[in-house]
C-alpha cells in the first residue's frame, strides 16, 4: 500500500553512502500536473542485490511509513519496483545526526540543550508510533536526519526526521543482530521474534548515550563476543557526567522490557531535565555554551 513511481520520472544525482542493506542516492522526481511540471528534492534508498531475500521486509517497513505522517517522520513519496526496490524519500537537507554529530564533535558547537531538544523530538515521534502500535525497531543516530540545524545564539531549535526502520531485526540473522549491539534490545538477540513495544525504549537509550556522546558508541565497534558477553553480564553503557539524563538512560536500557518506562514518562523526565539549571551547570563545565 504505497505510491508506485515510475522510473523515468526519477533524475539520479550523487551517491550519499549506504545503509546496512542499501546503497543511498540523491535524486530529483519530476511531476507533471496539468501542463505545470515541478521537480522534488528526493532521496533514493536502493535494496542491495545481495540482499534480495530482504525484499518483502524493506516494502514493508515502506508500507509502514506510507500509512503514517507526522512532523518528525521522513515522508516516502513511494516505491519504484523493477529489476531493484528503491525507496523514494523526502530529501532531508542535512543527513543522518551520527554524520553531523561526529562531525560536529570537534568544533562541539553544540550545547546540552540542543541535545536534549533532538532527544525530546525523538520521544515524541515515538511516543507518536506507540499509540498507533507500531514498532520502529532500528531507533539509532544513523536513522535519525536533520533537517534543520537551529542556531543557539537565535534560540531556534533543531528539527529531526525519524527514518524507516528499514529491514526488520525479525528477519535477520543473529550476527547481524549481534552486530547491533548495543542499539538493539537483549530480548530481540535472543529472539528476534519477541520484538515489543519496550524494545523501542532501548534502542532509545542507546540512542540518547550516541547523542551525549558524540555521536558514537564505542562498544559498538568490539568483536561479536565481546557485544554478547555484554549482554550476557547484564552490563549498563558507562555513566554518563549529567547523572540525571544517565538515570533515565540506564531505566530504558532495562533488561527487563516491562520495567522500562513509558515514552510518556521519558517526555516527562526530559522536560524537567531542560528546566533543571544542570543543563547550564553541564554546558559550563563542558565549555558548551
Ligand atoms: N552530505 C550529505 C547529505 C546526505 C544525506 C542527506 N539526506 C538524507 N535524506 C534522507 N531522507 C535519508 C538520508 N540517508 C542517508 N543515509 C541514510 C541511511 C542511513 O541512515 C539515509 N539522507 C542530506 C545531506
Amino acid at each position: 500500500t504505497f505510491q508506485n513511481i515510475r522510473p523515468e520520472t526519477i533524475i539520479w544525482g550523487e551517491s550519499l553512502g549506504q545503509g546496512s542493506f542499501t546503497k543511498i542516492f540523491r535524486g530529483i522526481k519530476r511531476d507533471i500536473d496539468n501542463e505545470e511540471s515541478y521537480e522534488t528534492d528526493v532521496l533514493l534508498k536502493v535494496l542491495d542485490i545481495t540482499y534480495r531475500n530482504f525484499n518483502e521486509s524493506f516494502l514493508e517497513a515502506a508500507s509502514v511509513m506510507s500509512l503514517i505522517s507526522h512532523k518528525h517522520l521522513v515522508l516516502l513519496h513511494g516505491i519504484c519496483v523493477g529489476t531493484d526496490s528503491i525507496m523514494v524519500q523526502e530529501y532531508v537537507k542535512l543527513g543522518p545526526l551520527d554524520i553531523y554529530l561526529k562531525k560536529q564533535k570537534d568544533g562541539s558547537r553544540i550545547t546540552a540543550r540542543w541535545k536534549l531538544e533532538v532527544a525530546k523530538q525523538l520521544a515524541y515521534t515515538l511516543s507518536f508510533l506507540r499509540d498507533k502500535n507500531i514498532i520502529h525497531g532500528n531507533v539509532s543516530t544513523k536513522n535519525i536526519l536533520l533537517s534543520r540545524e537551529g542556531d543557539s545564539s537565535t534560540g531556534s531549535p533543531p528539527f529531526i526526521k525519524l527514518s524507516d526502520s528499514g529491514v526488520s531485526i525479525t528477519v535477520m540473522t543473529k550476527e547481524l543482530l549481534t552486530d547491533r549491539i548495543p542499539w538493539v534490545a537483549p530480548e530481540c538477540v535472543r529472539d528476534p521474534r519477541s520484538l515489543v513495544q519496550e524494545s523501542d525504549c532501548w534502542s532509545f537509550g542507546a540512542t540518547l548515550w550516541e547523542i551525549f556522546n558524540g555521536g558514537s558508541i564505542p562498544l559498538s565497534v568490539l568483536e561479536p563476543t565481546a557485544k554478547v558477553k555484554f549482554y550476557q553480564d547484564q552490563l549498563q553503557l558507562p555513566i554518563l557526567k549529567w547523572t540525571e539524563l544517565a538515570n533515565l538512560i540506564n531505566c530504558c536500557m532495562n533488561y527487563r522490557p516491562f520495567l522500562r518506562p513509558s515514552f510518556r514518562a521519558i517526555i516527562r523526565d526530559l522536560n524537567n531535565l531542560i528546566t533543571s539549571d544542570y543543563e547550564l551547570l553541564v554546558d559550563l563545565s563542558t565549555g558548551d555554551l
